[in-house]
């Protein structure tokens, strides 16, 4: 059968009643400034794009108090100036900016939320490794024109649908709107994305997990020990070798353990305590755990399903685990014996 691309796609889930037009155009657009970040992240050093953003001495931060990459901005910019304007959306949040925008009373509002993590992987710009965008869309709120911030602290059962794009030797958008996970590989000559995978599995067991293990000693104890058993291997109580690999861009990361299983873990530890984990609830784990069910897997913070977590901060932070079913639940399974 011939593939078929991702506006083919979208009309056909609208035809099914599974996302009205909104919806649908609302994806596109995010897509197609997908496709703009990925031709700048393409060009590299000779579209002047690597490096810090701001000027020597004078780094520019992010909310988060990291520093920021001239890609993070720009990137942020691009899904900004795509999408602000309204249409089909109400308001939109990046993992960039302080506060959520609401779309302005100049323009026509949609009922849709969009939150991003515009540049996924930053540490990895310089050094030419994949990076990605990560997406979420919720619904506005009934009766709210002018959302808030408070308006996007919804949990990840709420979101309609999630997507990534990862910018490697190709590049690919990874999508769900509650109905399976697909795969997508933009046509670089053609400019558009192409259906490649259709309803990804993810496999139950697995025998590869995804740390960065150069924090193991701040780890906590239940962390610790599921970590010691895996590199135990076969001599130790998991009776099996573990394999590992750490892109340090989660979308890489996530990306490979939809393609062949594996566990990705960030788990809370004591450099990170303070903030409640490394990574951010409402543009990371919540799109990726929706990404990551939908193709059979499982995520959590080692305490809850990420899904039902109760957002109380747009940039709130949690321990992330999630991936091959099994695997995430021996996970848990360490938690809860330790009565965490
Ligand atoms: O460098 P570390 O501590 O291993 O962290 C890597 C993690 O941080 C991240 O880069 C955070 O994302 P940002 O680049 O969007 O801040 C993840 O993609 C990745 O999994
Ligand atoms: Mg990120
Ligand atoms: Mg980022």
């Amino acid at each position: 059968m011939k593939p078929i691309s991702l506006t083919r796609y979208l009309i056909q889930e609208q035809h099914a009643g599974r996302i009205n037009a909104d919806l649908r155009l609302l994806i596109e657009v995010v897509a197609r400034a997908c496709k703009t970040i990925s031709i700048a992240v393409g060009k590299g050093a000779l579209g002047g794009v690597l490096g810090d953003a701001g000027t020597p001495g004078a780094q520019s931060m992010n909310i988060q108090g990291e520093a920021q990459k001239k890609l993070d901005v720009l990137s942020n910019d691009i899904l900004l100036e795509a999408n602000a304007w309204g249409g089909h959306l109400a308001g939109l949040a990046s993992e960039e900016m302080d506060h959520s925008q609401p779309i302005p009373d100049a323009f026509q509002r949609g009922n849709y939320l969009l939150l991003f993590d515009p540049l996924d992987g930053s540490s990895n710009i310089d050094v030419n490794i994949s990076v990605g965008t990560i997406f979420s869309v919720l619904r506005c709120p009934d009766g709210v024109t002018q959302p808030g911030d408070e308006h996007f602290l919804q949990p990840g059962t709420a979101q309609v649908a999630a997507g990534y794009t990862t910018y490697g030797p190709s590049t690919m958008l990874v999508l769900t709107v509650g109905h399976g996970t697909h795969a997508f590989t933009l046509d670089r000559e053609i400019g558009s994305f192409v259906m490649t995978a259709r309803d990804i599995r993810i496999p139950e067991e697995t025998k590869e997990f995804a740390i960065n293990m150069s924090n193991q000693r701040h780890w906590e104890p239940p962390m610790q020990r599921y970590v010691g058993d895996l590199l135990a291997g076969k001599e130790g109580p998991r009776g099996k070798d573990f394999n590992m690999r750490w892109v340090a861009s989660m979308v890489a990361d996530v990306h490979r353990i939809l393609t062949r299983g594996g566990v990705f873990f960030y788990p809370i530890d004591a450099k990170c305590r303070d903030k409640g984990g490394k990574l951010r609830l409402m543009y990371e784990a919540n799109p990726m755990s929706f990404i990551v069910e939908q193709a059979g897997g499982a995520a959590s913070t080692g305490r809850q399903r990420m899904l039902e977590v109760t957002p109380t901060g747009l940039h709130q932070r949690v321990p992330v685990m999630l991936g091959s079913r099994k695997e995430v639940e021996e996970a848990v399974r360490y938690h809860a014996e330790h009565g965490a």
